[in-house]
């Protein structure tokens, strides 16, 4: 199964044998791009994850950044986790037929059978109130997960599209399935704001209604999952109050 949308107007596309980490290349072209380019690495030798966390992708995974130039802040260019997961979402369902195996985690993860097959990286510069650039790097286990030592303790099990659904899908195939559906949930968020993405982010939501925990770098708060709020705070219902948390790791 493979999708059937094309290309979308407007977008470029680089496709790099090898490379340190697309998002150290989005870095250094993004002064000279025109307009919104999608980069893609067959190989990177120092991807990274989020929190200064080594991102290990086994050749035939995805590794691919988004170079954008968003006339906005930063907050709003966050908002871009949440789309970024709904175009994942819809390229796994174009490339395997299925939805109901995936997930999404807030903020940045992609869930398959509950455990963690892609991830979000966003990064900026800012040159005054707006943006100079924004880069949304991805991250997709296709062929091979990394393995368990290579991750934090209570990290979310890594899997891989491959072992997971059998679907085979090359780097290649899966950008294809990526960018339109990217294009049409950025195009709904210039359009008609955050709250038709909140929504369809929120019935794709991991474990909404259950008690999670998120830790952010000075606390560890405990609390039933009430919702994302419009600005995309993850909301925890706590003995304590409710709780919008602006940036947390979170664990099950
Ligand atoms: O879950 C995370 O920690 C985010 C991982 C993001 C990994 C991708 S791979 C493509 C892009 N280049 C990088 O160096 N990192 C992101």
């Amino acid at each position: 199964m493979s999708s059937t949308e094309a290309w979308p107007a407007g977008y470029d596309r680089l496709v790099l044998p090898q490379v340190d980490s697309t998002m150290a290349e989005a870095a250094r072209r993004a002064p000279t791009l025109a307009g919104p380019t999608w980069i893609l690495a067959l190989e990177q030798t120092a991807g990274r994850g989020r929190r200064g966390r080594a991102w290990v992708a086994p050749s035939g995974n995805f590794a691919a950044t988004l170079v954008m130039h968003p006339a906005e802040g930063a907050s709003q260019a966050a908002l871009r986790s949440f789309t970024t997961a709904l175009a994942l979402f819809d390229a796994f369902v174009a490339v395997t037929g299925r939805a109901e195996p995936f997930a999404l985690k807030w903020p940045n993860d992609v869930l398959l059978n509950g455990g963690k097959v892609a991830g979000i990286l966003l990064e900026s510069a800012s040159n005054g109130p707006n943006l100079s650039f924004l880069s949304v790097g991805v991250g997709v286990n296709l062929s091979a997960a990394p393995e368990a030592a290579q991750l934090e303790p209570g990290a979310l099990r890594p899997v891989s599209l491959l072992e997971e659904t059998g679907a085979r899908v090359t780097p290649e195939e899966f950008l294809d399935a990526l960018a339109p559906a990217f294009a049409r949930h950025e195009a709904r968020l210039t359009t008609y704001g955050f709250a038709p993405i909140r929504e369809a982010w929120l019935a794709r939501a991991a474990r909404l209604g259950e008690t999670i925990t998120a830790r952010t770098g000075t606390e560890t708060v405990t609390g039933i999952f009430e919702t994302v709020d419009a600005t995309g705070n993850i909301v925890l219902a706590t003995p304590a109050g409710r709780r919008a948390i602006p940036a947390a790791d979170i664990f099950f």
